[in-house]
């Protein structure tokens, strides 16, 4: 392996960039507990064009704060996150050179519009600690903003989440410009945990004019931010950004390790889940990276295609340990023709799982005789689709070819699925029927009414039974459910079902009683907003009783909201604390400025909304610019009198409707009920379609 010194392209940059903490236990979906969150006290500082100061005002919004503008970063009193600093990259430039103060204590965001074709100087971009690229012609640019600085801010974790998932996959995108996979990326998608942007493959329209040419064109750095900020647009997967070389069946030229470590690290900058970097790559290099991955996930990998390379050799083992000093997951591909040589990856594998807790092991072989191996990988398998333009590589398999093959080893018996309700059930079980048939699945979706007493626990007792969702939801007092999640506890309700293998009896399966509810309504309210921009914030909730108001009132906790002012109902459960009834018209004096309004209100009541939404609309009652964003979230399910949504958008409101919240909620049934992802948009898709 080199690890000869090489100058690298990439200059010391003035900042270095440190993982960031703003949350603990941030992703907020992993495990049952409450999650809570700390404060970070960098103040981030927007570095932004002449004529594009509107930047300010949205990243103002997204985080819930007020925002002012300096000429001069050196006398910045530091250390308080209260207020969003904008500098014109000008001044900015000026104070680089004269010293910024002390950069530890600011985050950087060079912000960059590229609607009129330009492209960030590297002064700039290297000057700052992340860089936002966007256009304002997509209405899609204020999510992927979000989605930016709740990953630069450490409050969106997804790693966190995908390293406890017991099988993970990516697909690999093969497309030479990224345009061309929109349309499809929702049912691309459907199965993957991640999605791998194959930079190398990506190439410039009119870049040059013959294909020899053109296979050992690099596409631009400007071409590649491009792309990136499309797919990110497009998709809420995380993304893997990959430069793969020549020799390991990429069109990277490895004369110039510089030139990856500058495109590795412009992706860190971009807020990149998932930065592959290849093995090969000078030490200094993979150190850097890893010293400088902020909130990225960096993947080592290593590629033989020799066809002569042994999971049984000594460098094996080598190469682990190597790829282990500076990656979160280690990503081993090897080139095979024999069958036995799957199985000397499966001793691999079982040796490093025993030996090593961390990192992850990602091991596969290549070429249609190592395909065993791809169904057996369980962390991070790289998959394809039918609709891709080509195979990324040699025997890669599909989401459904894998599951397949599972179940015919035996390692995923067919199981029986339930949905335990009412008419909106039944939709949604065909609609989860599909995404089984989509994902090569062999379960089973039964549909039942609740019926009397007792018969959800003769449905749960049969031999096949895989898990349910239950619509509505039990109360969690439910006794033949003894384990429940602590949200299906706190929440007193339990919308799903799962099943596992107790592992102190082997005979014994266990249920558990969830609610992924929560989770739905937390995912509709963290779109457009970081969840840190709720912490402390007031909210109104209406409500006929506190059990419809529940995973509503959970979800607003998890983001550490403030007082929580109660209409129509008393709380008196275990989620009681800390919330005020409104007792008569004067207490809405009590409120100078809800940034939530929820209506859980039952359909023949949703009208009553309507006055409180009007009554603090943003342009009327005391509403500084900094903090205009505010959230309405109606939860009301079925016919409803007026038309809360409308009222809410006109008054100014970004609202969210149940549909919203029903499609992640599915999105979350579907991860604990089958371990599988299907993405929100597909899920909405359908739901629009009126497949469910
Ligand atoms: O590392 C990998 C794995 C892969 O090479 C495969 O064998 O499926 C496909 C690549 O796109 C990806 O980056």
């Amino acid at each position: 392996m080199a690890t000869t010194e090489v100058k690298t392209l990439v200059s010391t940059p003035v900042v270095a960039l440190a993982r960031d903490t703003d949350v603990e236990n941030g992703g907020g979906s992993a495990g049952g507990g409450r999650p809570t969150l700390s404060v970070s006290k960098r103040t981030v500082v927007i570095v932004y064009s002449l004529g594009r100061e509107a930047i300010l005002q949205v990243v103002a919004e997204v985080l819930g704060k007020a925002w002012t503008t300096v000429s001069v970063l050196s006398k910045v009193v530091s250390g308080s996150d209260a207020v969003v600093l904008g500098i014109l990259n000008g001044d900015f430039e000026k104070t680089m050179s004269e010293g910024l103060g002390d950069p530890s204590k600011l985050l950087l965001v060079n912000t960059h519009c590229i609607d009129d074709g330009s492209f960030p100087v590297d002064r700039l971009s290297e000057g700052c600690h992340y860089e936002f690229l966007y256009s304002r012609e997509t209405p899609f640019f204020r999510r992927d903003l979000t989605r930016f600085l709740s990953l630069i801010l450490g409050q969106r974790r997804p790693h966190d989440d995908l390293a406890n998932k017991q099988r993970t996959n990516f697909i690999s995108t093969t497309f030479p410009d990224v345009r061309a996979a929109l349309p499809n990326l929702d049912i691309l998608s459907v199965g993957s945990d991640a999605v791998e942007l194959r930079v190398d493959l990506l190439e410039e329209a009119g870049s040059s004019s013959n294909a020899d040419k053109r296979s050992s064109t690099v596409p631009s750095l400007k071409y590649v931010g491009q792309q990136v900020m499309l797919l990110r647009q497009h998709t809420e997967l995380p993304i893997i950004f990959t430069t793969r070389c020549v020799k390991e069946n990429g069109k990277f030229p490895m004369e110039d390790p510089a030139l990856f470590h500058k495109y590795l690290r412009r992706a860190i900058q971009w807020g990149i889940e998932y930065i592959d970097v290849e093995l090969w790559l000078p030490e200094n290099i993979r150190k850097d990276l890893s010293e400088h991955r902020g909130n990225s996930t960096i993947m080592s990998a290593f590629h033989d295609f020799s066809g002569s390379w042994k999971w049984t050799s000594p460098e094996a083992l080598s190469l682990f340990k190597e790829g282990a000093r500076y990656a979160d997951i280690v990503k081993m591909i090897a080139m095979v023709n024999t069958i036995e040589e799957n199985y000397e990856l499966e001793y691999f594998r079982s040796i490093i799982k025993a030996e090593y807790s961390y990192p992850p092991l990602s091991a596969v072989n290549m070429g249609q005789t190592g395909q065993l191996s791809r169904a057996l990988n369980t962390v991070f398998s790289p998959i394809t689709h039918p609709l891709l333009p080509m195979i990324a590589a040699p025997g890669q398999l599909t989401a459904a070819e894998i599951n397949k093959a599972l179940h015919i080893m035996g390692q995923l018996p067919k199981r029986d699925m339930y949905a335990i309700g009412t008419f909106r059930s039944t939709s949604q079980s065909m609609f989860m029927e599909k995404c089984f048939n989509e994902l090569g699945l062999p379960h089973s979706v039964n549909c039942i009414d609740r019926g009397p007493r007792g018969s959800i626990e003769s449905v749960i007792m049969q031999p096949g039974f895989g898990g349910a969702y239950v619509n509505p939801p039990l109360t969690s007092s439910a006794s033949y459910i003894p384990s429940k999640s602590d949200a299906a506890r706190a929440i007193g309700s339990v919308d799903t079902i799962t099943v596992t293998d107790d592992e102190t009896d082997e005979r014994q399966t266990k249920f558990i009683g969830e609610n992924t509810t929560w989770k739905g309504i937390r995912a509709t309210l963290t779109r457009d907003y970081v969840p840190s921009a709720y912490r402390g914030r007031a909210v109104i909730v209406l409500s006929g009783s506190e059990s419809d108001a529940a995973a509503a009132i959970f979800a607003l906790r998890s983001l550490d909201v403030g007082t929580i002012y109660t209409v129509g109902f008393k709380a008196s459960g275990p989620l009681a604390a800390g919330l005020e009834p409104f007792t008569s018209i004067q207490s809405v004096k009590l409120v100078e400025q809800p940034f939530v309004i929820v209506s859980a209100l039952p359909p023949e009541k949703s009208l009553l909304v309507q006055p409180l939404l009007r009554h603090y609309r943003s342009s009327g009652h005391s509403s500084p610019p900094s903090t205009r964003g505010k959230v309405f979230l109606d939860l009301t399910n079925g016919p409803r009198k007026g038309d809360p949504l409308r009222v809410a958008a006109s008054a100014g409101w970004t609202a969210y409707g149940i549909d919203d919240v029903n499609a992640w909620t599915t999105v979350e049934t579907l991860r604990v009920l089958v371990g599988q992802n299907v993405p929100f948009d597909f899920v909405r898709m359908a739901a629009g379609n009126g497949l469910y």
